[in-house]
Parts: structure tokens; sequence; C-alpha cells
């Protein structure tokens, strides 16, 4: 059984879907080029509508200051997520915006990139392995898969998530072929960008949770 985050959530239908589907995490993208962006009313009415439910996740990307303390203001997260080129000294300065802790992803294409992790695992929580984005692409949320197997075998110092192009139907060989405890899912439930589909987000969770 795989836990599951279900990430770019913008409405009450899809944040519903996920705390009924058993999700563990639910991710709000706060970063404007993002299709799933949401308003600080927006990301505060979703973050008050789950509280105590389900884990929080804010999802930012190359973040200031300013702007994690405007998070944390208005949503007061369980957790932070930094999903851009963020260095590890950045990453610890992020920690007093979390409840809980942060997920530091780190993009993967080759069997070489995981050696990233180690820098990250003194100041990171958790650790998220996503696909490396395309050139001039959005940093994270492309519906792009990696090679799992890379992923087989391989420990690490803190607990860790598998994410990129994942979806209803390939979640189960994903968790097979990776060794992954943990899914992160976002293209792969939507109707259309930026749109969850709440029928989509159920067999998803069924499906992980029976990987
Ligand atoms: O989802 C986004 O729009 C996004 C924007 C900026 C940074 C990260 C983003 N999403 C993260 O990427 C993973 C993978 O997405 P997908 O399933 O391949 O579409 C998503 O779960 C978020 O954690």
């Amino acid at each position: 059984m795989a836990e599951a985050k279900i990430c770019g959530i913008t409405d009450a239908r899809a944040l519903d879907a996920a705390i009924d589907g058993g999700a563990r995490f639910v991710g709000f993208v706060v970063y404007p080029k993002s299709p799933r962006h949401l308003s600080r009313d927006k990301l505060a009415a979703l973050a008050e509508r789950a509280r105590g439910q389900v884990e929080t996740v804010v999802v930012t990307v190359d973040a200031d200051e300013e702007l994690l303390a405007a998070v944390a203001a208005c949503a007061g997260p369980d957790w932070i997520q930094l999903h851009g080129s963020e260095n590890p000294g950045k990453t610890a300065q992020a920690r007093q915006y979390a409840q809980r802790g942060l997920i530091k992803a780190i993009g993967v294409a080759r069997p070489e990139d995981l050696a990233q992790a180690a820098a990250f695992e003194p100041v990171a929580d958790m650790l998220m392995f996503d696909a490396k984005p395309p050139p001039g692409g959005l940093p994270g949320g492309n519906a792009l898969a990696f090679d799992w197997q890379i992923l087989a075998g391989r420990r690490f110092g803190r607990p860790w998530m598998l994410s990129g192009g994942l979806t209803p139907a390939n979640v189960a060989e994903a968790v097979s072929a990776s060794g992954a405890a943990a899914v992160d899912v976002s293209s792969g439930v939507e109707a259309s960008a930026g749109l969850k589909d709440p029928l989509k987000i159920a067999e998803f969770l069924a499906a992980a949770r029976s990987a």
C-alpha cells in the first residue's frame, strides 16, 4: 500500500474527493505561472476546509521569505514543498513556515541525479523525486514520467515520494518498479489543466492503496 498526495487542488469537490478517498496529503500550488495557482483567498478557504482531515502541503517555487510568511499566515500548512532550484540553505530557512515539515523536490532524468538527495537530507523532512522539467516548461505538473527503475533498491536518509506522470493506470507499476512508499499526482487526475476530476482521484487513490 502506498500513501498518496493529490496535488494542485483548486476546488472543494476535488478536495473532498481526496479526503473521502483516503489521501494522506493534499497539495495547493502557489506559483502564478501554473494553471493550478491559487489566490490567497482561495488558498485560505481550501486550507480551512481541509484542516484536521488531511495533511496540507503548499507547493512553492523559489519563493522568497515574504511569500513563505504570507502562505504561512493565510493557510498554516502542515508541509511546504519546495519545487524550484532552492539550495540547502534556502531549504533550511523555509522550515519555520511549515507546521510539520518540508518536502524538497528533486528533478530526475538519470541515475546520477539522485546524488542531489544527500545535500537535502539534513534540511528537508521528506524528499520528492519528480521528472526533470522540459526546457522552458513549468518546474512541475508536466505529466512527465522518468524511468522508475532508477529508484529501485535505493535508500535515502529521509522518507521519499515518487512523482511525475503518474495516473490511475500506471501507479501500481510505478510503485512496484521504484519501491516507493508514497506517491504524488497532479495532471493524471485532471479533466483539463487545473481542473481535477473527482472520479480519477478516487481511482488513483484506490490503485495506490492496493499497490
Ligand atoms: O502542478 C503544478 O502546476 C506545479 C507547478 C510548479 C511546481 C510544481 C507543480 N506540481 C508538482 O509536480 C508534481 C508532478 O505533476 P504531474 O503529476 O506530473 O502533473 C505534482 O504532483 C506537484 O507536486
